[in-house]
């Protein structure tokens, strides 16, 4: 297999404008198969708008895209098969039951099944994937907005897409939802070699389940790597803080291991409590955009 067979989402120089406004500026990167990627960036910084350009469901107005060997703006019914999107709270058939309604949506997938890949996934293993067993034969308007997030994802997943995108998948989820939610996607990952590309605000999610960060601010993309490699970027500080003869100390250092080699070195045994904390994705994102917005015109500090 060649490298560019690996690629599964290739954004070259797209740009969106809605009248005479660009919301999204020469946006380019791409995306590996089995990889997960989380785009972050502050309310209105262009997620969804990209997003959606890569569903299909928005034209970009210059620029190329090509998801899965295709432009999303001439999908077809084939192409849409083999991708999946969580769509934010399923509302319609609410007089069906969990499990009858993804056996039925399932149903749609099964004429694209090929030799590789088994079309749709058994109902009984998504509910349980999903943590849905026990509402399983309960009607869809009964559910909880956390149980429906649930039943959205195992409808985004029913047709075992080799792309799934995932629009703040988590927003209202409570910790165990969440956790249910986060398993499932490192699953996906390791398992099937799903491609994820997903949206989120919550920092220590992308962190955790992210191969690679985006960040994009003002319709820009300001940072692309990982978690590490956003952090080193930045050049971060590291805390270290530590009690000696029972007062308490804090130090910030690009240098941390040094340091803590030459404070042992110094006071071993009267050093009680040592704790170093390296930079946090927060910190990193925090820096990255504040730097990308104090760059924007009109913004100079005179
Ligand atoms: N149909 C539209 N017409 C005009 N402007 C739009 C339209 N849709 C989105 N925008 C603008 O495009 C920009 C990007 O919006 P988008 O929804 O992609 O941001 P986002 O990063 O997903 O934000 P959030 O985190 O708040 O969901 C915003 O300034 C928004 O107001």
């Amino acid at each position: 297999m060649t490298t560019s067979d690996n690629v599964v989402v290739d954004v070259d120089g797209v740009r969106m404008r809605y009248g005479s406004v660009d919301v999204l500026h020469d946006v380019s990167f791409q995306v590996r198969r089995g990889e997960v990627l989380a785009l972050l960036g502050p309310n209105g910084a262009g997620k969804t708008t990209t997003i959606e350009i890569l569903e299909g469901f928005r034209t970009r107005s210059a620029g190329r895209a090509t998801v899965l060997g295709t432009d999303p703006a001439q999908a077809t019914e084939q192409w849409r098969a083999r991708v999946g999107i969580v769509l934010q709270s399923w509302r319609d058939h609410g007089n069906w039951r969990v499990r009858e309604l993804l056996a039925h949506l399932g149903s749609l997938y099964a004429c694209y099944s090929t030799e590789r890949i088994r079309r749709p996934r058994d109902p009984d293993e998504l509910v349980a994937v999903a943590g849905l067993t026990e509402f399983a034969d309960r009607k869809i308007r009964t559910l909880s907005g956390g149980q429906r997030r649930r039943l959205d994802m195992a409808i985004g997943i029913v047709g075992r897409p080799e792309l799934l995108f995932l629009d703040e998948p988590t927003a209202g989820l409570d910790p165990e939802a969440r956790q249910v939610f986060h398993d499932l996607v490192r699953r996906l990952g390791a398992q099937d070699d799903t491609t994820i590309l997903l949206t989120t605000h919550d920092l220590n999610e992308a962190e955790k389940l992210a191969d690679r960060i985006v960040i994009l601010d003002g319709g820009r993309i300001v940072a692309d790597g990982t978690a590490r490699e956003l952090a080193q970027r930045i050049a971060g500080e590291d805390e270290v803080r530590w009690i000696r003869d029972g007062e308490h100390f804090v130090r910030s250092t690009t240098r941390s291991t040094e340091f803590v080699r030459e404070l042992l070195g110094r006071y071993g045994d009267s050093v009680t409590e040592l704790e170093v904390r390296r930079a946090s994705l927060e910190d990193t994102y925090l820096a990255l955009v504040t730097k990308a917005e104090s760059a924007l015109p009109g913004t100079e500090v005179a």
